[in-house]
């Protein structure tokens, strides 16, 4: 029996990094974490403990926060790009590199007068912004943007019956119920938007605006789907994506179903006609699923 190395990767995760852009006296917020996460010739650190082929997982860090000030972060897609780009580019040692970004949103506080505050913020209660970046030596790279605890809720338009009855089910069929998740979704851009490079040619995609319309579309199917199942309105919201978004070619999404139980009322003499609702917190359903075009082209490590 011999004992080998398997895969394996390293970096230094959830670089808190706040940037303010003061324009005037107007400042913008930028607040992302992010972890990187390289691969490569790494036999001689796990066999020998020859550091010669490892960048500090401490200088990653570093290089977080220096290319903030230097390049600024505008879409967190572009600034993974780079990221891990630099990291391919700058070291023979490293053959792959991955890099997460997650952003947090910030509203201005309004002030007196009802304007929006110039610098002051209050933590937004919106859902957050992901993406996951790969990038390689051979050139191949990938970029899975997302977004997570999207809490979304209809007050009907949901059913759910016709299910299996077997001797451990007492769950009553319902034409009317609450549907409430929060939605985590990832999706994958086709190979031509991941591998354009915003910094050397002027036709980078706009992740931005390709983020807005992606959320758009989650929410307005969401919205819109008569729902027998939470199956059923997660293809739908899929579907809208890609049908609407040809810079996407698959989405993936993780849906908790958030039950909300009527509460039986008739102990206190009073009837409960679909208002007054116990929201449980765990067991939840939970409900995942990928949708994807029939013309996806190879996903590659995309999702690793
Ligand atoms: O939308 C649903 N899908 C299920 O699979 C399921 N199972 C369950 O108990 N409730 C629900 N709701």
């Amino acid at each position: 029996m011999t004992v080998v190395l398997g895969p394996n990767r390293y970096g230094k995760a959830e670089t808190r990094v706040v940037r303010v852009v003061r324009d005037g006296a107007t400042h913008h917020l930028k607040d992302i974490n992010v972890s990187s996460s390289l691969s490569g010739d790494m036999e001689e650190v796990h066999l020998t403990g020859d550091n010669a082929a490892v960048l500090p997982t401490d200088t990653q860090k570093n290089t977080a926060y220096a290319f903030a000030r230097k390049h600024g972060i505008d879409q967190i897609e572009d600034f993974a790009l780079l990221l891990a780009r630099h990291y391919v580019a700058s070291q023979p040692s490293i053959h792959h590199a991955r890099v997460e970004i997650e952003e947090y949103f910030w509203d201005r506080i309004p002030v007196s007068g009802g304007r929006d505050g110039r610098h002051s913020f209050v933590r937004s209660g919106r859902e957050v912004r992901t993406c996951v970046v790969h990038h390689d030596r051979d050139g191949r790279t990938t970029v899975v943007s997302g977004l997570k605890d999207l809490v979304v809720l209809n007050s009907t338009g949901s059913e759910f019956h016709g299910y299996i009855q077997d001797e451990y089910t007492t769950l009553k069929p319902t034409t009317d119920r609450i549907l409430a998740t929060a939605v985590s979704a990832r999706w994958r851009h086709v190979p031509d938007v991941s591998s354009r490079d915003s910094h050397d040619s002027g036709d980078s995609h706009d992740f931005g605006a390709s983020y807005d319309e992606v959320r758009r579309g989650l929410l307005e199917a969401f919205a819109d789907t008569h729902s027998l199942s939470l199956q059923q309105t997660l293809y739908a919201m899929g579907e809208r994506v890609l049908k609407a978004r040809p810079e996407i070619c698959e989405v993936r999404m993780a849906m908790p179903n958030k039950h909300h139980f009527l509460v039986d009322l008739e102990p206190f003499g009073m009837d409960n006609p679909n208002e007054v609702f116990y929201a449980a917190d765990r067991p939840y359903g939970l409900i995942e699923g990928a949708v994807l075009t029939d013309d996806a082209p190879d996903a590659a490590f995309a999702w690793e």
